[in-house]
């Protein structure tokens, strides 16, 4: 079934336990945390002492997608404050296998994303070796952008090699993502979808994870 991952990165920051209180109650199936450094992405977020600190608020799977240069530096620190996912950007990995095996090594699952430009191609040779591949629909760093629709032939290609590998391996989606955007992803293949400024944009929240759901359904 398709899964709801609300980005804590459009949260009011100073209730955020009560944010991810509402979003889990609300249905949401994992929450998203947007790890930014400055460097490799132009905005400065969340680190290790956050995603603790979130840790016994929610029993949802902490879904960290490390947007830093040099990830392999973070791993340890990430699985040790409660991450679930970790997920690092092909674009910052110079030993890109090494890195996606110490994340199993620490006992989490691991995730690879790529940005809009990053031709899909790159990715087959370690998708067997991923638990969750992420797909950038904006560039990354900030929310609130304008959903890429080019990327949605990268999805349908990468699909196709995950129905000819047999992988169970999930499929996610971050960026611009609102139930018309979402429609058409999960029709591409998506299975997760990350969703920022449209939930908690809305002081429904659960509207906003309904409609979402709606537009989703299988
Ligand atoms: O990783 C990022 C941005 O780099 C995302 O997770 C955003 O937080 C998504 O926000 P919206 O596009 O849904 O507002």
């Amino acid at each position: 079934m398709s899964k709801i991952a609300p980005s804590i990165l459009s949260a009011n920051f100073s209730q955020l336990g009560n944010e991810i209180a509402e979003v889990e109650a609300a249905g949401a199936d994992y929450i998203h945390v947007d790890v930014m450094d400055g460097h490799f992405v132009p905005n400065i977020t969340i680190g290790p002492l956050i995603v603790k600190a979130i840790r016994p608020v929610t029993t949802l799977p902490l879904d960290v997608h490390l947007m830093i240069d040099n990830p392999d530096q973070y791993i340890d620190i990430f699985a040790e404050s409660g991450a679930d996912i970790i997920t690092v950007h092909y674009e910052a990995c110079t030993h890109l296998h090494r890195t996606i095996m110490a994340i199993k090594e620490k006992g989490v699952k691991a995730g690879l994303v790529i940005n809009p430009a990053t031709p899909v191609e790159m990715i087959r040779p370690i998708m067997h070796e991923l638990d969750l591949l992420l797909f950038m629909t904006v560039n990354p760093g900030f929310g609130g952008q304008a959903f890429i629709p080019e990327v949605l032939d990268q999805i349908k290609q990468a699909d196709q090699w995950r129905k000819d590998m047999q992988l169970d391996l999930e499929f996610e989606v971050d960026g611009g993502i609102v139930p018309k955007t979402a429609a058409l992803c999960k029709e591409a293949g998506i299975d997760v979808f990350v969703s920022g400024s449209y939930i908690f944009g809305k002081a429904d929240r659960k509207q906003a994870i309904d409609a979402l759901r709606e537009a989703i359904r299988d």
